[in-house]
């Protein structure tokens, strides 16, 4: 098939023509051969090489076209949600979905949005299949975005091909961490996870109010997760876990968020844990001195537990700072097995309420706009 359709040739080093020979090898494609003479021993048409490199360059001009497309889109869906009540009202928040590639981001993002939960693609589908609204457990309605997959040492060329996803990530009201947490190098890209979001201007608020979801919990044997994996990646080292509950406090868990879900188990509803959002300061405080991190097993949190000090809001006043210097909440699930999905919701939907007072929409480098600094709020809020 390829020989039928390209003509293809090797020049020794001598310059003789030698098939199959070691050397510069130059393939000639028959498309131009015919523009350049009679083969390219008289000077021929554009070589195998300089076609590649033009179809490369015509594609890379496409892509880029569709990707200034997809920002314009976005640009104008967001501006039509803040009109509509989006970022600064009640309905529609949008909560962007990050991680290190292949975490599980898309998967868990067809599960949270798929059958069994609140799905509608139809209002944005038409413009970007990516955003799709999830009903939270209080009946709140968010966007989920889906965004692509962080990598280390992302070339700098690339960079510009992300900003579509990068604005997404910038402007969110909240954002979700994928981990896979069977990762054998999950702590590396957990940084380069932060790194990239530090690099692209989310605001530090915004990463400490990341909940982080350890994902593929399926892949992490259970045995393996409570005797060591789980230590390595929550536990400071040097600390000890302990039984700081008993099983009255487990089943008061349980009991409540029955409510919200009858389907949901024991074992999943335990799988969530959530820094206090009263607790900012202390986090930040932590960001300073990343040596004094607490840390504590979610499995053994108690619902009421978590009530007693934080209102009804609130889902726990336990910070389960990582042994990086961000605290996060984390939830862990599966998104093959659908486990952990509804306390995943319930938690966007405790850290949204949480934000709602003090929602302060931090503006990432895409956004920024500027304002006479003489201008009241008043005048600036009607702008
Ligand atoms: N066992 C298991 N596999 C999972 C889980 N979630 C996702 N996967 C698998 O992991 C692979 C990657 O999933 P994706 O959802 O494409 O990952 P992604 O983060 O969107 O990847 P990029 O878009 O490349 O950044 C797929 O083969 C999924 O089936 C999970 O919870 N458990
Ligand atoms: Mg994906």
């Amino acid at each position: 098939m390829y020989m039928k359709t390209r003509l293809v040739r090797v020049r020794g080093p001598g310059g003789k023509l030698a098939f199959g020979a070691s050397g510069e090898a130059e393939v000639v494609s028959a498309r131009g051969r015919g523009s350049g003479g009679r083969g390219f021993m008289s000077g021929a048409g554009e070589t195998e090489l300089q076609l590649q490199r033009r179809r490369i360059q015509e594609r890379r001009l496409s892509l880029l076209a569709q990707i200034e497309d997809v920002r314009r889109t976005r640009a104008i869906q967001r501006s039509s949600r803040k009109r509509h009540g989006g970022s600064f009202g009640q309905d529609l928040v949008t909560v962007a979905v990050v991680g290190y590639t292949n975490a599980g981001k898309s998967t868990l993002v067809s599960a949270l949005s798929g059958a069994g939960l609140y799905s509608d693609d139809r209002l944005f589908a038409t413009v970007d299949p990516r955003l799709r609204s999830v009903i939270l457990p209080s009946g709140r309605k968010i966007l989920l975005s889906d965004t692509v997959g962080f990598i280390s040492d992302l070339p700098v060329q690339l960079v510009e091909a992300f900003h579509a996803t990068l604005e997404e990530v910038a402007e969110a009201d909240m954002l979700v961490h994928v981990l896979d947490s069977s990762a054998p190098d999950l702590e590396e890209h957990r940084s380069t996870v932060l790194q990239v979001l530090q690099q692209i201007g989310v605001s530090q608020d915004k990463i400490n109010n990341m909940i982080e979801v350890w994902n593929k919990i399926d892949l992490v044997d259970n045995i393996a997760l409570t005797d060591g994996i789980e230590d390595e990646i929550f536990l400071t080292e040097g600390e000890e876990e302990e039984d700081l509950f008993s099983e009255d406090d487990v089943s008061s868990e349980q009991s409540s968020f029955d409510s919200l879900d009858d389907t949901v188990d024991s074992e999943s509803l335990s799988e969530k844990s959530c820094e206090n959002d009263d607790d900012k300061m202390a986090s930040e405080e932590s960001i300073a001195e990343p040596v004094e991190m607490k840390a504590m097993n979610s499995e053994l949190l108690p619902e009421d537990h978590f009530r007693e000090s934080n209102g009804p809001e609130a889902i726990s006043t336990s910070a389960c700072t990582l042994t990086e210097p961000v605290s996060t909440c984390h939830v862990k699930t599966s998104a093959v097995a659908g486990t952990g999905l509804q306390e995943l919701l319930q938690l966007i939907d405790t850290k949204l309420n949480g934000q709602q007072t003090v929602v302060q929409r931090s503006y990432g480098p895409f956004d920024r706009k500027w304002r006479p600094s003489s201008m009241d709020d008043e005048k600036a809020a009607e702008q």
